[in-house]
Parts: structure tokens; C-alpha cells; sequence
């Protein structure tokens, strides 16, 4: 299909539930929304990125050349030159922060658990 169309990131936005499933990646607009029941990963990981930025997350899943393919059939358009998107909108920071935040929290627990039962033993029992 065409990608000539240039589509602004908060139209975008308006096309995030199970019936009308947008999502971009690299820049291009796809209309996920007949493939949502075809995927072999599921429907719910694409409608979480429904009218939003998807690259990270379909990278992520290490798609094959003929899901690449497949993507690229439903193409609608192309963000707009100069759009920019709305917060929460990309799929770059969020889920970085995230990860560090599991990991402050998992160091926590190691640096308790380490304190109660390795160097906290009373020497007198
Ligand atoms: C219209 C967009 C998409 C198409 C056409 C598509 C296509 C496919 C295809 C054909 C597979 C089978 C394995 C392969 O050939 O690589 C697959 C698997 C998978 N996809 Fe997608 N995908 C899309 C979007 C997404 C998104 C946005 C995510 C994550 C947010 C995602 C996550 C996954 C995962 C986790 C699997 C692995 C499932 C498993 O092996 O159990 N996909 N996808």
C-alpha cells in the first residue's frame, strides 16, 4: 500500500483500541487492525502499542524477514515532516527507565536479604 500519505502524530493517537489498531514503526503508519487476531504473538502486545510508536518493541521480538513483509502490507502512510509526538507516545524511554527502576529494586532486596541472613549472625548463639 501507499506510504505517501503524511499523517500527524495526534491523528495517530485517536486509532488505539481492538477496532482501529494504528501503530508506527520507523516512522511509517500501519494499520494493524484486521491482522490483531492473526498474530502469532497475540493481539494484546500490538493494541498496547495501538496509536502509538511500536520500533522498540516489534525490534524486540526479533521479527522474521516475512513478518517484516507482512508489516509492510499494512502501510497506510508516513508521519508528517515536523509532527511530533504526543508524551508517551514513543516506545524509547519508558520502558528503559523501567528496567532500571527493576533493577534498584531487585539490588534492594539482594543487599537485605544479604544483611539479614549473611552478615548479620549473632556471634553469641
Ligand atoms: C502489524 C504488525 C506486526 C506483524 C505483521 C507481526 C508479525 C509477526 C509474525 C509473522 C510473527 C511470527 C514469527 C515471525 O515470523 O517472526 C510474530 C511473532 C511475534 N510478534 Fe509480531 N507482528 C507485528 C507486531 C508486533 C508488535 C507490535 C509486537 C510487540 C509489541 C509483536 C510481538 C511479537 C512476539 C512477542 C512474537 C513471538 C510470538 C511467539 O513466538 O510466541 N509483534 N509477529
Amino acid at each position: 500500500m501507499s506510504t505517501d500519505k503524511q499523517i500527524e502524530w495526534s491523528e495517530v493517537a485517536q486509532h488505539n483500541t481492538e477496532e482501529d489498531c494504528w501503530i508506527v514503526v520507523n516512522n511509517i503508519v500501519y494499520n494493524a487492525t484486521s491482522y490483531l487476531n492473526d498474530h502469532p504473538g497475540g493481539p494484546i502486545v500490538i493494541t498496547n502499542r495501538g496509536g502509538k510508536d511500536a520500533t522498540k518493541k516489534f525490534q524486540e521480538a526479533a521479527h522474521s524477514e516475512s513478518a517484516q513483509k507482512k508489516l509492510q502490507t499494512f502501510a497506510i502512510g508516513k508521519i508528517a515532516d515536523g509532527s511530533t509526538p504526543l508524551p508517551g507516545q514513543l516506545d524509547v524511554e519508558g520502558s528503559g527507565s523501567q528496567t532500571l527502576v527493576g533493577l534498584v529494586v531487585v539490588g534492594i532486596v539482594i543487599a537485605f536479604l544479604l544483611y539479614t541472613f549473611v552478615f548479620n549472625q549473632n556471634p553469641s548463639q
